[in-house]
Protein backbone atom coordinates (compact mmCIF):
# COMPACT_ATOMS: atom_id res chain seq x y z
CA UNK A 1 0.00 0.00 0.00
CA UNK A 2 1.55 3.50 -1.15
CA UNK A 3 1.60 5.65 2.38
CA UNK A 4 -0.93 7.96 3.19
CA UNK A 5 0.34 11.33 5.06
CA UNK A 6 -2.20 13.05 7.06
CA UNK A 7 -1.60 16.18 9.01
CA UNK A 8 -3.34 17.57 12.32
CA UNK A 9 -3.58 19.40 15.34
CA UNK A 10 -5.55 19.49 18.50
CA UNK A 11 -8.55 18.07 18.45
CA UNK A 12 -11.73 18.21 21.05
CA UNK A 13 -13.15 15.17 19.52
CA UNK A 14 -10.36 13.15 20.58
CA UNK A 15 -9.39 11.31 23.87
CA UNK A 16 -7.82 8.84 25.89
CA UNK A 17 -9.81 6.26 28.07
CA UNK A 18 -8.91 3.69 30.70
CA UNK A 19 -11.07 1.76 33.17
CA UNK A 20 -10.85 1.53 37.40
CA UNK A 21 -13.00 -0.71 39.09
CA UNK A 22 -13.01 -1.21 43.14
CA UNK A 23 -11.10 0.03 46.13
CA UNK A 24 -7.96 -1.08 45.53
CA UNK A 25 -4.48 -0.19 44.26
CA UNK A 26 -5.21 -0.07 40.24
CA UNK A 27 -5.48 3.78 41.08
CA UNK A 28 -2.40 4.20 41.00
CA UNK A 29 -1.99 2.44 37.87
CA UNK A 30 -4.47 5.25 36.43
CA UNK A 31 -2.39 8.18 37.85
CA UNK A 32 0.96 6.91 36.71
CA UNK A 33 -0.74 6.87 33.57
CA UNK A 34 -2.36 10.08 33.55
CA UNK A 35 1.01 11.69 34.25
CA UNK A 36 2.73 9.37 31.72
CA UNK A 37 0.57 11.05 29.01
CA UNK A 38 1.31 14.29 29.93
CA UNK A 39 5.03 13.85 29.99
CA UNK A 40 4.59 12.72 26.63
CA UNK A 41 2.92 15.58 25.64
CA UNK A 42 -0.38 14.35 24.44
CA UNK A 43 -2.88 16.57 23.65
CA UNK A 44 -5.79 14.64 24.64
CA UNK A 45 -7.30 14.23 27.88
CA UNK A 46 -7.40 10.77 30.03
CA UNK A 47 -11.29 10.18 30.61
CA UNK A 48 -11.35 7.37 33.74
CA UNK A 49 -15.18 4.77 33.20
CA UNK A 50 -15.04 4.21 36.92
CA UNK A 51 -17.41 1.60 38.64
CA UNK A 52 -20.04 2.65 41.18
CA UNK A 53 -17.71 1.11 43.85
CA UNK A 54 -14.67 3.10 42.85
CA UNK A 55 -14.04 5.37 46.03
CA UNK A 56 -15.01 9.12 45.79
CA UNK A 57 -11.64 9.66 47.85
CA UNK A 58 -10.30 7.98 44.88
CA UNK A 59 -11.99 9.95 42.13
CA UNK A 60 -10.60 13.36 43.74
CA UNK A 61 -7.37 11.95 43.36
CA UNK A 62 -8.04 11.22 39.34
CA UNK A 63 -9.61 14.73 39.00
CA UNK A 64 -6.83 16.65 41.12
CA UNK A 65 -4.58 14.71 38.17
CA UNK A 66 -6.63 16.09 35.45
CA UNK A 67 -8.69 13.30 34.48
CA UNK A 68 -12.20 13.55 33.62
CA UNK A 69 -14.04 11.10 36.20
CA UNK A 70 -16.96 8.78 34.04
CA UNK A 71 -19.05 6.36 35.87
CA UNK A 72 -20.37 3.73 34.46
CA UNK A 73 -22.74 1.08 35.38
CA UNK A 74 -21.17 -2.78 35.62
CA UNK A 75 -21.69 -5.17 32.67
CA UNK A 76 -22.19 -8.72 33.59
CA UNK A 77 -22.22 -11.63 31.33
CA UNK A 78 -24.92 -14.19 30.76
CA UNK A 79 -24.05 -16.79 33.11
CA UNK A 80 -21.14 -16.81 35.24
CA UNK A 81 -19.66 -20.11 35.70
CA UNK A 82 -17.18 -19.77 33.37
CA UNK A 83 -13.23 -20.49 34.25
CA UNK A 84 -11.73 -17.39 33.41
CA UNK A 85 -7.74 -17.37 33.17
CA UNK A 86 -7.74 -14.89 36.04
CA UNK A 87 -11.05 -14.07 38.62
CA UNK A 88 -11.44 -10.64 38.20
CA UNK A 89 -11.54 -10.72 34.05
CA UNK A 90 -15.26 -10.54 35.15
CA UNK A 91 -15.79 -7.24 35.78
CA UNK A 92 -13.79 -6.25 32.62
CA UNK A 93 -16.79 -6.53 30.24
CA UNK A 94 -18.20 -3.51 31.79
CA UNK A 95 -15.03 -1.54 29.51
CA UNK A 96 -17.77 -2.05 26.74
CA UNK A 97 -19.75 0.84 28.28
CA UNK A 98 -16.37 3.46 26.57
CA UNK A 99 -18.69 2.76 23.71
CA UNK A 100 -21.00 4.92 24.64
CA UNK A 101 -19.20 8.15 24.68
CA UNK A 102 -19.63 9.28 21.76
CA UNK A 103 -18.89 13.12 22.73
CA UNK A 104 -15.50 11.70 21.23
CA UNK A 105 -15.18 10.75 17.93
CA UNK A 106 -12.32 8.84 18.18
CA UNK A 107 -10.22 7.01 21.53
CA UNK A 108 -7.49 5.15 22.37
CA UNK A 109 -8.03 2.70 25.58
CA UNK A 110 -5.49 1.91 27.47
CA UNK A 111 -5.22 -0.50 30.45
CA UNK A 112 -4.67 0.85 34.00
CA UNK A 113 -1.30 -1.26 34.37
CA UNK A 114 -0.01 0.70 31.36
CA UNK A 115 2.29 3.07 30.72
CA UNK A 116 3.34 5.82 27.63
CA UNK A 117 6.95 5.88 27.34
CA UNK A 118 6.76 8.51 23.86
CA UNK A 119 3.49 10.10 22.10
CA UNK A 120 1.17 8.47 20.67
CA UNK A 121 -1.11 11.09 19.58
CA UNK A 122 -0.53 10.10 15.91
CA UNK A 123 -2.68 7.20 16.68
CA UNK A 124 -5.56 9.03 16.40
CA UNK A 125 -5.10 9.74 12.32
CA UNK A 126 -5.46 5.69 11.81
CA UNK A 127 -7.97 5.52 9.40
CA UNK A 128 -11.81 5.41 10.81
CA UNK A 129 -13.55 2.53 10.37
CA UNK A 130 -11.35 -0.09 12.01
CA UNK A 131 -10.51 -1.41 15.08
CA UNK A 132 -6.91 -1.36 15.86
CA UNK A 133 -4.69 -2.95 18.36
CA UNK A 134 -1.43 -5.35 18.62
CA UNK A 135 -1.47 -8.88 18.53
CA UNK A 136 -1.32 -11.00 21.53
CA UNK A 137 0.99 -13.61 22.74
CA UNK A 138 -0.03 -17.09 23.61
CA UNK A 139 2.95 -18.93 25.18
CA UNK A 140 2.53 -17.62 28.80
CA UNK A 141 0.57 -20.48 31.38
CA UNK A 142 -2.35 -17.92 31.54
CA UNK A 143 -3.15 -19.19 27.77
CA UNK A 144 -2.74 -22.90 29.02
CA UNK A 145 -5.88 -24.53 28.67
CA UNK A 146 -6.00 -22.79 24.46
CA UNK A 147 -5.39 -24.96 21.72
CA UNK A 148 -2.18 -22.93 20.54
CA UNK A 149 -0.40 -23.39 24.17
CA UNK A 150 -0.81 -27.05 23.75
CA UNK A 151 0.59 -27.21 20.20
CA UNK A 152 3.23 -24.90 21.32
CA UNK A 153 1.63 -22.34 18.16
CA UNK A 154 2.19 -18.62 18.64
CA UNK A 155 1.28 -15.90 16.11
CA UNK A 156 3.94 -13.57 17.26
CA UNK A 157 6.11 -16.63 15.31
CA UNK A 158 3.80 -18.69 13.04
CA UNK A 159 6.55 -20.26 11.14
CA UNK A 160 8.48 -21.52 14.35
CA UNK A 161 5.46 -24.21 14.94
CA UNK A 162 3.18 -24.33 11.79
CA UNK A 163 -0.58 -24.68 12.51
CA UNK A 164 -1.22 -28.81 11.76
CA UNK A 165 -2.91 -29.45 8.30
CA UNK A 166 -4.94 -31.61 10.33
CA UNK A 167 -6.65 -28.68 12.58
CA UNK A 168 -7.61 -26.93 9.40
CA UNK A 169 -6.76 -23.18 9.06
CA UNK A 170 -4.69 -21.06 11.97
CA UNK A 171 -7.07 -19.13 14.08
CA UNK A 172 -8.05 -15.55 12.82
CA UNK A 173 -5.27 -12.85 14.44
CA UNK A 174 -6.10 -12.50 18.47
CA UNK A 175 -5.52 -8.89 19.56
CA UNK A 176 -4.38 -7.75 23.44
CA UNK A 177 -7.64 -5.65 24.49
CA UNK A 178 -4.78 -3.62 26.91
CA UNK A 179 -4.75 -0.57 24.15
CA UNK A 180 -6.68 -0.32 21.60
CA UNK A 181 -7.83 2.39 19.06
CA UNK A 182 -11.73 2.75 18.28
CA UNK A 183 -14.36 5.03 17.64
CA UNK A 184 -17.74 5.58 20.52
CA UNK A 185 -20.56 5.10 18.35
CA UNK A 186 -24.20 4.43 19.82
CA UNK A 187 -25.07 2.02 17.26
CA UNK A 188 -22.29 -0.24 17.54
CA UNK A 189 -22.54 -0.02 21.82
CA UNK A 190 -26.21 -1.50 21.58
CA UNK A 191 -25.16 -4.17 19.05
CA UNK A 192 -22.46 -5.20 21.58
CA UNK A 193 -24.34 -5.58 24.55
CA UNK A 194 -27.19 -7.73 22.40
CA UNK A 195 -24.40 -9.93 21.18
CA UNK A 196 -23.00 -10.52 24.94
CA UNK A 197 -26.44 -11.24 26.37
CA UNK A 198 -26.58 -14.39 23.61
CA UNK A 199 -22.49 -15.29 24.15
CA UNK A 200 -21.29 -17.58 26.47
CA UNK A 201 -18.00 -15.78 28.63
CA UNK A 202 -14.89 -17.48 27.61
CA UNK A 203 -11.27 -17.31 29.69
CA UNK A 204 -10.12 -14.17 28.63
CA UNK A 205 -13.92 -12.66 29.20
CA UNK A 206 -14.26 -9.35 27.01
CA UNK A 207 -10.95 -10.02 25.39
CA UNK A 208 -12.31 -12.83 23.60
CA UNK A 209 -15.51 -11.38 23.08
CA UNK A 210 -13.95 -8.15 21.42
CA UNK A 211 -11.75 -10.15 19.27
CA UNK A 212 -15.13 -12.17 18.03
CA UNK A 213 -17.13 -9.27 17.38
CA UNK A 214 -14.62 -6.91 15.47
CA UNK A 215 -12.86 -9.98 13.69
CA UNK A 216 -13.72 -8.34 10.23
CA UNK A 217 -12.54 -5.23 11.37
CA UNK A 218 -9.81 -5.86 13.32
CA UNK A 219 -6.16 -4.47 12.08
CA UNK A 220 -3.01 -5.22 13.75
CA UNK A 221 -0.58 -2.51 15.00
CA UNK A 222 3.23 -3.16 16.22
CA UNK A 223 3.73 -4.17 19.31
CA UNK A 224 5.88 -0.83 20.38
CA UNK A 225 2.07 0.71 20.63
CA UNK A 226 1.38 -2.17 23.31
CA UNK A 227 4.25 -4.00 24.69
CA UNK A 228 3.12 -7.13 26.49
CA UNK A 229 6.06 -7.98 28.47
CA UNK A 230 6.48 -11.78 27.97
CA UNK A 231 7.41 -10.65 24.18
CA UNK A 232 10.33 -9.90 25.91
CA UNK A 233 11.42 -12.90 27.06
CA UNK A 234 9.13 -15.19 24.58
CA UNK A 235 9.97 -13.26 21.35
CA UNK A 236 12.83 -10.93 21.63
CA UNK A 237 13.14 -10.80 17.96
CA UNK A 238 10.37 -9.05 17.40
CA UNK A 239 11.41 -6.20 19.87
CA UNK A 240 13.33 -3.23 19.96
CA UNK A 241 12.75 -2.07 23.18
CA UNK A 242 14.55 1.55 22.56
CA UNK A 243 11.32 1.88 19.97
CA UNK A 244 8.75 0.65 22.46
CA UNK A 245 6.12 3.64 23.49
CA UNK A 246 3.88 1.89 25.07
CA UNK A 247 4.54 -0.97 28.09
CA UNK A 248 1.88 -3.10 29.42
CA UNK A 249 2.74 -4.44 32.46
CA UNK A 250 0.37 -7.62 32.32
CA UNK A 251 3.04 -10.30 33.13
CA UNK A 252 1.58 -12.17 36.37
CA UNK A 253 3.60 -9.95 39.08
CA UNK A 254 4.44 -7.53 37.14
CA UNK A 255 2.59 -4.24 37.91
CA UNK A 256 4.94 -1.38 39.16
CA UNK A 257 3.08 -1.21 42.38
CA UNK A 258 2.86 -4.62 43.71
CA UNK A 259 6.27 -5.40 41.52
CA UNK A 260 9.02 -7.63 43.72
CA UNK A 261 10.80 -9.28 41.24
CA UNK A 262 10.19 -12.73 42.67
CA UNK A 263 7.94 -14.05 39.66
CA UNK A 264 9.71 -15.98 36.93
CA UNK A 265 11.57 -13.84 34.37
CA UNK A 266 10.80 -10.59 36.77
CA UNK A 267 14.33 -10.58 37.63
CA UNK A 268 15.22 -9.71 34.32
CA UNK A 269 17.31 -6.45 34.42
CA UNK A 270 15.34 -5.37 31.25
CA UNK A 271 11.98 -5.84 33.62
CA UNK A 272 13.76 -3.86 36.86
CA UNK A 273 14.94 -0.71 34.22
CA UNK A 274 10.71 -0.68 33.04
CA UNK A 275 9.69 -1.05 36.61
CA UNK A 276 11.88 1.91 37.19
CA UNK A 277 10.85 4.15 34.30
CA UNK A 278 6.91 3.38 35.74
CA UNK A 279 8.19 4.55 38.94
CA UNK A 280 10.11 7.28 38.02
CA UNK A 281 6.90 9.01 36.23
CA UNK A 282 4.69 7.93 39.12
CA UNK A 283 6.75 9.94 41.97
CA UNK A 284 7.59 12.99 39.70
CA UNK A 285 6.02 15.96 41.08
CA UNK A 286 6.60 18.02 37.92
CA UNK A 287 4.20 16.01 36.33
CA UNK A 288 1.13 16.69 38.51
CA UNK A 289 -1.59 18.34 36.69
CA UNK A 290 -1.48 20.60 39.17
CA UNK A 291 2.13 21.83 38.00
CA UNK A 292 0.70 21.58 34.38
CA UNK A 293 -1.91 23.92 34.10
CA UNK A 294 -0.63 26.63 32.20
CA UNK A 295 1.14 24.51 29.84
CA UNK A 296 -1.82 22.62 29.24
CA UNK A 297 -3.86 25.81 28.48
CA UNK A 298 -1.29 26.94 26.26
CA UNK A 299 -1.47 23.73 24.03
CA UNK A 300 -4.99 24.01 23.53
CA UNK A 301 -5.18 27.88 22.59
CA UNK A 302 -1.95 28.00 20.81
CA UNK A 303 -1.14 24.13 19.71
CA UNK A 304 0.98 25.50 16.72
CA UNK A 305 3.43 27.15 19.19
CA UNK A 306 4.29 23.26 20.78
CA UNK A 307 4.56 21.79 17.93
CA UNK A 308 0.77 20.15 18.31
CA UNK A 309 0.90 19.92 14.21
CA UNK A 310 2.00 16.39 13.33
CA UNK A 311 1.93 14.84 10.28
CA UNK A 312 1.56 11.07 10.29
CA UNK A 313 2.47 8.53 7.76
CA UNK A 314 0.11 5.87 7.57
CA UNK A 315 1.85 2.52 5.63
CA UNK A 316 0.57 -1.23 5.60
CA UNK A 317 3.16 -4.11 5.24
CA UNK A 318 2.96 -7.04 3.28
CA UNK A 319 1.05 -8.66 6.70
CA UNK A 320 -1.20 -6.75 6.73
CA UNK A 321 0.12 -4.78 10.02
CA UNK A 322 -0.13 -0.65 10.05
CA UNK A 323 2.89 1.05 10.93
CA UNK A 324 2.26 4.84 11.52
CA UNK A 325 5.24 7.29 11.39
CA UNK A 326 5.02 10.42 13.53
CA UNK A 327 6.82 13.23 11.82
CA UNK A 328 7.54 16.80 13.49
CA UNK A 329 6.38 19.74 11.67
CA UNK A 330 8.82 21.04 10.04
CA UNK A 331 10.69 24.80 10.93
CA UNK A 332 9.20 26.71 7.73
O1 LIG B 1 -9.28 -4.69 40.47
C1 LIG B 1 -9.18 -4.25 39.34
C2 LIG B 1 -8.86 -5.05 38.23
C3 LIG B 1 -8.76 -4.47 36.98
N1 LIG B 1 -8.96 -3.15 36.80
C4 LIG B 1 -8.90 -2.51 35.48
O2 LIG B 1 -9.04 -3.50 34.48
C5 LIG B 1 -7.87 -3.54 33.66
C6 LIG B 1 -7.60 -4.96 33.19
O3 LIG B 1 -7.01 -5.74 34.21
P1 LIG B 1 -5.46 -6.15 34.10
O4 LIG B 1 -4.71 -5.06 33.51
O5 LIG B 1 -5.03 -6.63 35.45
O6 LIG B 1 -5.57 -7.37 33.13
P2 LIG B 1 -4.52 -7.97 32.07
O7 LIG B 1 -3.78 -6.90 31.42
O8 LIG B 1 -3.79 -9.09 32.68
O9 LIG B 1 -5.61 -8.57 31.08
C7 LIG B 1 -5.89 -8.53 29.73
O10 LIG B 1 -7.05 -9.36 29.61
C8 LIG B 1 -8.16 -8.85 30.27
C9 LIG B 1 -9.28 -9.83 30.06
O11 LIG B 1 -10.42 -9.44 30.73
C10 LIG B 1 -8.53 -7.50 29.70
O12 LIG B 1 -8.90 -7.61 28.36
C11 LIG B 1 -7.32 -6.57 29.81
O13 LIG B 1 -7.61 -5.31 29.23
C12 LIG B 1 -6.17 -7.21 29.08
O14 LIG B 1 -5.04 -6.38 29.10
C13 LIG B 1 -6.80 -2.93 34.55
O15 LIG B 1 -5.68 -2.48 33.86
C14 LIG B 1 -7.55 -1.82 35.20
O16 LIG B 1 -7.71 -0.75 34.32
C15 LIG B 1 -9.28 -2.37 37.91
O17 LIG B 1 -9.46 -1.16 37.77
N2 LIG B 1 -9.38 -2.93 39.13
O1 LIG C 1 -4.91 -10.58 28.42
C1 LIG C 1 -3.94 -11.49 28.77
C2 LIG C 1 -3.12 -11.05 29.95
O2 LIG C 1 -2.64 -9.77 29.74
C3 LIG C 1 -2.02 -12.01 30.24
O3 LIG C 1 -1.22 -11.54 31.28
C4 LIG C 1 -1.19 -12.34 29.04
O4 LIG C 1 -0.48 -13.51 29.33
C5 LIG C 1 -2.01 -12.62 27.83
O5 LIG C 1 -1.26 -12.83 26.70
C6 LIG C 1 -3.12 -11.71 27.57
O6 LIG C 1 -3.93 -12.16 26.53
MN1 LIG D 1 -3.57 -4.87 31.72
Amino acid sequence: MSPNVVVSGNNPNRAYVTFLAGNGDYVKGVVGLAKGLRKAKSLHPLVVAVLPDVPCDHREILRSQGCIVREIEPVYPPENQTQFAMAYYVINYSKLRIWEFVEYEKMIYLDGDIQVMDNIDHLFELEDGYFYAVMDCFCEKTWSNSPQYKIGYCQQCPEKTKWPVGMGSPPPRYFNAGMFVYQPCLFTYCRLLETLKVTPPTSFAEQDFLNMFFRDIYKPIPPTYNLVLALLWRHPENIDLDQVKVVHYCAAGSKPWRYTGKEENLDREDIKLLVKKWWDIYEDESLDYKNNNVITRATIDEPEKLGSLVSTTLSEDDDGVVNPQWTAPSAA
